[in-house]
């Protein structure tokens, strides 16, 4: 039984997808939706198997933000197909948001996009006009009737077109309206204050967790859990220049098992960051600076608070 509250029948709950070439204000949305800066907590619900982004409580819905696997890392946007994973998403989401900068001319990049979305027919889409605030009317009206137009040349039909501003809060909850309106009626999948559920840094960790285990899954078949503290793209790095810095726990049961991790003057350990790099940065794209520590977790199989604390 889940401990969320009873359903009433106006309550609403299910998932949007942004949708949008890079850069295109996906993330910063999500932010001004969900209210604040998304926070890293280790919920994991079973209701899904989507990866959150945000979540948005109101009190007459829950609005569940989710990723596009994959998409968001332009290399693998920029290849020919979209893949299964993401048009599955598409599918069973209750609505897609298409991001469109208001700034920038309807390019090749959304016109992909938009094509491909057009395939997944039965689910609704809204186009939303994002960052309303660098452009006058003239502008705007100009790109509105050219989201019709996008929309029409592949024969989506647009169930709202609305601009918005994610830095200015312009109709930021009107977005929230709309996506709402097409949402099932459910009770909330979330529990209240969870805000999101990075599912990136749960793979993180997972392949973490596999290079310490790399040759010692004998001596060590269960003892290990991996959390990670911080994981983000470093500020002040060119935009070709990407670095993500990973800052991230082994968490052992016993200290006579650091020996087996740590190995002679740290040799095993640092092996073991190398590994779990090359295979993060094969998984985000992009260049990782790992920082990895090793700390004892007393008998943390054991102890629901560890638990907890661990992600489980
Ligand atoms: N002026 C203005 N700038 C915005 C707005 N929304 C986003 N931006 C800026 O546009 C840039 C890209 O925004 P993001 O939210 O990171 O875009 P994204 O679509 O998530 O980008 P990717 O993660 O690369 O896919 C950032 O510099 C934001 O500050 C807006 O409403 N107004």
């Amino acid at each position: 039984m889940s401990s969320t509250p009873e359903s009433t029948p106006e309550f609403r709950s299910g998932f949007a997808c942004f949708v949008g070439r890079p850069n295109a204000g996906k993330s910063t949305l999500t932010n001004a939706l969900v209210g604040q800066k998304i926070v890293i907590t280790s919920s994991k619900p079973q209701t899904t198997r989507h990866a959150v982004r945000g979540i948005v409580h109101r009190p007459d819905a829950q609005l569940i933000l989710v990723d596009t696997p994959g998409l968001h890392k332009p290399r693998t946007l920029l290849g020919e197909r979209l893949n299964d994973v993401v048009k599955t998403t598409w599918a069973e989401v209750d609505v897609i948001a298409i991001c469109l900068p208001s700034n920038e001319r309807i390019g090749p990049g959304d016109r992909f996009l938009v094509t491909e979305a057009a395939k997944v027919a039965k689910t609704p889409k809204i186009a939303l006009a994002t960052k309303s605030d660098l452009v006058g009317p003239d502008r705007m009206a100009e790109h509105l009737s050219e989201i019709a137009e996008l929309g029409a040349s592949v024969g989506i039909e647009w169930t709202a077109v609305i601009p918005v501003s994610a830095t200015d809060g312009f109709q930021t909850e009107l977005v929230a309206d709309e996506l709402v309106k097409q949402l099932p009626a459910g009770r909330p999948l979330y529990p209240d204050g969870d805000v999101t559920d990075e599912p990136e840094e749960i793979l993180v960790g997972e392949l973490i967790r596999e290079a310490a285990l790399e040759g010692v899954r004998d001596e060590l078949p269960h003892s290990i859990a991996v959390t990670i503290d911080e994981m983000g793209l470093r500020e002040d790095r060119p935009a070709d220049k990407p670095l993500v810095d990973i800052y991230a726990n082994i968490y052992l049961e016993r200290d006579s098992q650091k020996g087996i991790i740590i190995g002679h003057k740290g040799a095993r350990l640092r092996e073991v960051g190398a590994n779990a790099r090359r295979q993060i940065e094969a998984l985000l794209g992009t260049p990782v600076y790992l920082d990895l520590h090793v700390k004892i977790a007393k008998n943390w199989q054991t102890d629901a608070k560890h638990l907890r604390k661990l992600g489980f």
